[in-house]
């Protein structure tokens, strides 16, 4: 790609400075996300993909600070470091102020939407008012017009009869509703991206593929890029165009969605994968990746991945991959971080398997599940993952991945078609 990318992230870190030790939740992810396309961040809780969305917009708070790298967007630097006379690092004088990120970027050019549209919508305030408000803030319109052009934006994302439904309060609307409601104030400042943060994982699923579907088509039509967080690899196959997987602070793999699915290079994504239940199958437990991912405050030697992969070697444990090329030259590039592959020169054929008790009792049965296999659009994955303990992903219980999955499942007559439908 000659031309360059709407957003740039490279070799991005983000910590966490806390009373136990330093949480490197983003560690070294370099991504693009060129004009129009759908990037989606997929991993595990606690991987690090809503620290990495954060991080883009600046909004990390203490104790967390981003500690390196570069962002830019549309040729300006979102963040960036230079070394000084010493050694020390120091802000780049081209970063640009917190004045600037405030009043240019955020919600103007680059908008975010969260899981939750509570988190965002004030209750006592109504649908239409809040959004006439942001509308008026942020674009050069008077009370008038701004209250058209949220009317029109609330009909954009399909809410209907929306004259009436502007005078709603958000606990009258449902979260889907809800949801569409923090679409249209993403995009009513017609942003050149928009970072969404697990925006559906909270609905049911048909709800889901509905909004999935709005959003496809508001991206053809307005020419946006997104950023998509997620847990679910149905939802990456539903409308991602490229994909960045995540474990651990790091990109394990990133390729073009079809090549991630069809020509997968990392055993995580293998795993993630083969958690995605089949349509025809009722599933009732759906976390095949056995263990628990270790904490990013203390990540495993070597490959981050090793205490968990069923391809782990002695290279493994000892050395750690960095993300390369893997996929033939004249091919669109498909990045992997496993040694596995001829451009690492690791000698991994040669090394030894390791066993279970080597990698910490996780080893066993952690891909024998039978109905793995095959890509499928699903709603599943291991998404649904209990969402209370959010601000204590460090803490992980080993049965963090059980839960959730106890709503609808029933894909087959959910709104909305799949690039994977096979
Ligand atoms: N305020 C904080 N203080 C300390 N550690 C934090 C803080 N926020 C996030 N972390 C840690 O950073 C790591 C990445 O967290 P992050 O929320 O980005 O994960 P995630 O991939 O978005 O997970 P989820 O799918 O659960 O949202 C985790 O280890 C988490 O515990
Ligand atoms: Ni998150």
């Amino acid at each position: 790609m000659t031309q360059e990318p709407l957003l740039r992230v490279n070799d991005l870190k983000t910590q966490f400075f806390t009373e136990s030790g330093v949480v490197r939740a983003v560690d070294g992810i370099s991504f693009d996300v060129n004009q129009s396309e759908i990037v989606g961040l997929v991993g595990e809780s606690g991987a690090g993909k809503s620290v990495a969305a954060s991080s883009i917009l600046r909004l990390v708070e203490r104790p967390g600070e981003i500690v390196g790298g570069e962002i830019t967007f549309k040729g300006e630097t979102l963040f960036g470091l230079e070394e000084q006379s010493g050694s020390e690092l120091q802000k780049s004088p081209e970063m640009l102020s917190e004045t600037a990120m405030r009043k240019r970027i955020r919600g103007q050019e680059i908008a975010i939407i969260f899981q939750d549209p509570m988190e965002s919508l004030n209750p006592v305030f109504t649908i239409g008012g809040q959004l006439r408000e942001f509308i008026e803030l942020n674009r050069d319109l008077d009370k008038s017009e701004a209250k058209r052009e949220a009317i029109d934006m609330l009909r954009e994302v399909g809410i209907p009869e929306p004259e009436k439904r502007y005078d709603d309060y958000p606990h009258q609307f449902s979260g889907g509703m809800r949801q569409r409601v923090l679409i249209a104030m993403a995009l009513s400042c017609e942003p050149s991206l928009i970072i969404a943060d697990e925006p559906t994982t909270a609905l049911d699923v048909t709800v889901e593929g509905q909004i999935l579907d709005l959003v496809a088509d508001l991206q053809e039509k307005y020419g946006t890029s997104f950023i998509w967080v997620t847990h679910d690899m149905g939802v990456v196959a539903e409308i991602c165009d490229r994909v960045n997987v995540m474990y651990l602070g790091e990109i394990v793999e990133q390729a073009d969605v079809d090549d991630l699915f069809h020509n997968t290079n990392h055993p995580y994504t293998q795993a993630l994968l083969e958690s995605i239940p089949r349509p025809d199958e009722t599933v009732t437990e759906l976390d095949p990746i056995e263990g628990v991912m270790p904490e990013a405050i203390n990540p495993p030697s070597g490959c981050r991945f090793h205490t968990r992969c069923p391809d782990a070697r002695e290279v493994c444990v000892h050395a750690h991959p960095d993300t390369r090329n893997v996929a033939d030259p004249a091919a669109s590039p498909h990045h992997a971080a496993c040694f596995m592959h001829d451009a690492f020169e690791a000698g991994y054929w040669k090394s030894d398997p390791i066993t279970a008790d080597a990698k910490g009792g996780f080893g066993e049965g952690l891909l024998n599940d039978e109905r793995g296999g095959g890509v499928q659009k699903t709603d599943g994955g291991i998404r649904g993952v209990d969402r209370s303990g959010d601000n204590d992903n460090s803490s992980n219980g080993s049965d963090k991945h059980k839960h959730g999955h106890d709503h609808n499942h029933d894909r087959d007559n959910g709104a909305g078609g799949s690039k994977h439908d096979e």
